[in-house]
């Protein structure tokens, strides 16, 4: 049976290209029975969401908890479960490496092999270092054509000549933490997530904090943000205020730029590079009132240290994945918050391009007084944090260390 590897970079989009593989269009992959088809992609997981939702029944079979509630990294474990029971002929698979830890990352790995002598495999990956040694066929994706897979590396660089722009008005914190976490505790039910967490980030600190898939990465980060109701009555500084003292929402959101990478998704409209950093100002979904000169001033500078100076008035939506994950971590570094959370930047992107984001979060690191949050369960080369913050699993839930 013939394992087939399709590598593709970020100008390839892997939607198109699993539509284009469904309809036949390459001559290299025939597909006899549309129906014989399963495919692993994140579009299908949020399909499985939606209709668990609508529908209230639960379809991968964990009767105790709805795939919503699942980590990331357990949503995909689940899919491809419940996938591979389907008995497909052919299973087409959208980089199913990201976002896993390195244990279920070589788990994968040998569910794959085991299952390529009985199904035919075709896989859609972005980075070298996930290319599994069995793929009997490569090819190489090309504005959206197949060739011969050969190694090749771009390079583009964000500018190290231009130094990222100042706030309009700079921020003003006189308290020693930014976020003080002390023996915090989180369960659901019986199952026990977090235990006794003890955590301070100081201002302008770079943390990154790692951990296995379902160790509580995200259910920490919601403390930290106030946005999980779990977090009143324990002893939970944010911004100098315990939770739950009557704090604004409002207060709180404003000390913190955010980025995951479903932010990015949620722009559906037309707008330009440059109105999304300008958007930044404004907290709003791309519509705002008409910018200052300063307000376009700072945007312009920011799109000239990305080396995306040209990029201006091109539309969003039309940039490269790896293009519009800087601008919207600029977008949310405009106002210089206290602290930048990066949830899992790098996700689905090649290497060229997780090379020039780790640059480009290095520079802000180094050159402005934000806190930096980086949240991945993998080590990311090059990335310089100063502090890392690891959730290790346990029966009685996950504890925390530094290092
Ligand atoms: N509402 C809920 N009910 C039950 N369990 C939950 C709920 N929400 C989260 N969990 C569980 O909490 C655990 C931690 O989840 P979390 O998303 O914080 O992990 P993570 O470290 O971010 O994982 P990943 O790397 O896979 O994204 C998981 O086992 C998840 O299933």
């Amino acid at each position: 049976m013939n394992s087939i590897l399709i590598f593709h970079d970020n100008s390839c989009s892997s939607s198109i290209l699993i539509k284009k593989i469904v309809e036949n269009t390459f001559s290299e992959i025939v597909i006899e029975d549309k129906t014989k088809v399963k495919i692993f992609s994140p579009a299908v997981l949020e399909s499985f969401i939606k209709e668990e939702e609508i529908h209230e029944h639960n379809i991968f079979g964990n009767q105790l908890q709805s795939i919503k509630t699942l980590s990331g990294g357990e949503q995909k474990k689940a899919l491809l479960q419940y996938l591979i029971h389907e008995q497909p002929e052919i299973l087409l698979l959208d980089n199913p490496f990201d976002h896993l830890d390195a244990q279920s990352q070589q788990e994968l790995h040998h569910t794959l092999k085991d299952i390529s002598t009985k199904v035919q495999l075709v896989l859609l990956l972005s980075r070298k270092k996930d290319i599994p040694d069995f793929m009997t066929k490569k090819y190489l994706a090309n504005n959206n054509k197949l060739s011969a897979y050969k190694e090749f590396s771009k390079s583009t660089f964000v500018n190290d000549s231009i130094t990222i722009p100042k706030p309009i008005e700079a921020q003003h914190y006189n308290d020693t933490y930014l976020i003080q976490c002390k023996e915090i505790s989180v369960s659901y039910g019986n199952k026990h997530i977090l235990k006794n967490i003890n955590w301070n980030i100081k201002p302008g600190e770079f943390w990154q904090l790692t951990g296995p898939n379902g160790s509580g990465k995200t259910t920490l980060l919601s403390m930290i943000t106030g946005d999980n109701v779990k977090g009143y009555g324990q002893e939970l500084y944010l911004f100098g205020h315990k939770k739950g003292s009557g704090e604004s929402v409002w207060e709180l959101k404003k000390n913190i730029g955010y980025f995951t990478t479903n932010l990015t998704q949620q722009f559906t409209g037309r707008y330009t590079a440059i109105e999304m950093i300008i958007g930044g100002f404004f907290d709003a979904v791309g519509l705002y009132n008409k910018p200052t000169e300063v307000q376009l001033k700072i945007a312009s500078q920011w799109l000239s240290v990305m080396g995306l100076e040209n990029f201006e008035k091109t539309y969003f939506k039309e940039l490269s994945l790896g293009y519009q994950r800087m601008i919207m971590i600029a977008r949310a570094m405009v106002k210089h918050p206290l602290l930048l959370i990066l949830d899992e930047p790098t996700t689905g992107l090649d290497e060229d391009n997780v090379r020039i984001l780790v640059n480009f979060i290095n520079k802000i690191a180094a050159e402005s007084t934000t806190a930096i949050l980086y949240v991945s369960h993998r080590k990311e080369e090059g990335l310089t944090p100063k502090y890392h913050f690891t959730l290790s699993p346990s029966e009685n839930g996950s504890t925390g260390k530094i290092h």
